[in-house]
């Protein structure tokens, strides 16, 4: 067993965590009940490679009492040892360490590569991509993997374009059930809010630049705006861009908006989107978090290459730049939200855990016959998980009657 075990917490505290969570996912309960019943995963290895933390450790305990034999994987900064802890209670393989670095991370990566997975549940593809690049003999042998995140299914289509990529991978995140509701109200809520909590500042008549206007920086710019923030959002997309103008929001150029940035959540998933010159023009005591794929969005080479940063606040790091000016950067420029906080709310992912869940069904069940690529998860799990929840919430639907469906088809 690899889990961290911290010398203060016991490990009933990160149970009691999970506990608290699956309250909130009736959805996930559902379709655990759905796979014990078939057996689809009886004998399967799967690997767990997301943030590790009570909702994703619920994901990880459900497909073992459906008769997975679950090992679960995740760096250092994104890992509750406490829930690391009661995972390993639990009887799962745990390859994460609270507070871990990045070279014991890789060991702690390729370890967990080692149980061999038959399904890889991977978030950022990060793990698909070390598969691929290390184990050519695991990705040989695998049934498919799922990818949860924007940033991963990015990369695994580059993969597939240039024939690279040697597994059928689902892209969860692509299901209207994940991107529309996860993306949107989960990492809105969750990034504005840790930055409120980690700052234990105010939005309200502050500058907030949104770097971004896809399903979150959509997501990140309401619930910023609901706190009294004045936004303006950056676009490169002249359709993002005029929706972010329909929505309320100023639209400017990142170079045009720098001067008055208080606050940049960047939230693209794409590398060097905030440079040094935009730092350089921000007003000294701006704010800069991460809200989309991670400090690669930011730059860290050069805020550390000023070799000023100091850690002023828990998980605040203020860099003094050559003109005298500072900045702070949030979780050291990380996604704030999983890094120091719990991530998006119980109930959103609830439903990107299920479809994780209904992505290792399929795969279990029909990638069998699947070629390499990366596939669309099926419509059947997609609506399913908004109708268990629909349920759940006593919403009902409109019956769809013969007369209805011939007035629909009419002309
Ligand atoms: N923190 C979390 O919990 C969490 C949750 C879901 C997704 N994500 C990540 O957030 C990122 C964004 O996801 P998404 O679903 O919104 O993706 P998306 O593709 O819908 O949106 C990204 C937007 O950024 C814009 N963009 C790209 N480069 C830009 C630039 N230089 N300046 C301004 N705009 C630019 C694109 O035009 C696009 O509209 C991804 O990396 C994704 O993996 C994080």
């Amino acid at each position: 067993m690899n889990a961290s075990m911290s010398e203060t917490v016991t490990p009933s505290a990160g149970q009691g965590r999970i506990d608290w969570a699956l309250r909130g996912m009736p959805v996930l309960k559902a379709i655990e009940k759905r796979l014990t019943e078939s057996g689809t995963l009886v004998g399967l290895r799967v690997g767990v490679a997301l943030v590790l933390e009570p909702k994703t450790a619920n994901l990880a305990l459900a497909l073992n009492r459906a008769g997975a034999d679950v090992s679960v994987y995740c760096v250092g900064r994104n890992t509750d040892g406490r829930v690391a802890s009661a995972l390993a209670e639990a009887g799962l393989q745990v390859f994460a360490e609270e507070g871990a670095g990045d070279e014991r991370d890789l060991e702690l990566a390729r370890d967990f590569l080692r149980t061999k997975p038959d399904i890889l549940l991977d978030d950022g593809a990060s793990l698909i991509r070390l598969a691929h690049r290390e184990f050519p003999e695991l990705v040989a042998s695998m049934l498919g993997a799922a990818e949860e995140t924007t940033s991963g299914v990015r990369p695994l289509r580059a993969m597939n374009d240039e024939g690279a990529l040697h597994i059928p991978v689902i892209a969860v995140n692509d299901a209207k059930t994940k991107y529309l509701f996860d993306n949107v109200y989960g990492t809105g809520q969750s990034c504005v809010m840790a930055m409120l909590d980690i700052t234990n500042l105010q939005l309200a008549g502050r500058n907030v630049v949104v770097v971004g206007y896809g399903w979150v920086g959509t997501g990140v710019a309401k619930h910023a705006a609901a706190m009294g923030a004045r936004v303006i959002v950056t676009e490169l997309d002249p359709i993002k861009a005029l929706q972010a103008l329909h929505d309320g929001y100023r639209v400017l150029s990142l170079a045009d908006a720098a001067p008055q940035a208080e606050v940049i959540f960047a939230a693209t998933g794409i590398a060097g989107v905030v440079t040094a010159a935009h730092v350089a023009d921000l007003p000294s005591g701006a704010i800069l978090c991460t809200a989309g794929g991670g400090a690669f969005e930011l730059p860290m080479d050069y805020l550390d290459s000023t070799g000023t940063g100091r850690i002023v606040r828990e998980a605040i790091t203020e860099y003094t730049l050559p003109s005298g000016k500072t900045v702070q950067v949030i979780s050291e420029g990380d996604c704030l939200n999983c890094a120091d906080a719990e991530g998006n709310p119980i109930e959103v992912m609830d439903l990107s855990l299920s479809l994780q869940a209904l992505a290792a069904e399929q795969i279990a069940t029909e990638a069998t016959s699947w070629a390499p690529g990366v596939y669309p998860i099926s419509v059947d799990a997609e609506n399913a998980v908004a109708v268990i929840r629909l349920r759940h919430e006593g919403a009902t639907l409109e019956p769809l009657t013969d007369e209805l469906t011939a007035a629909m088809r009419s002309w």
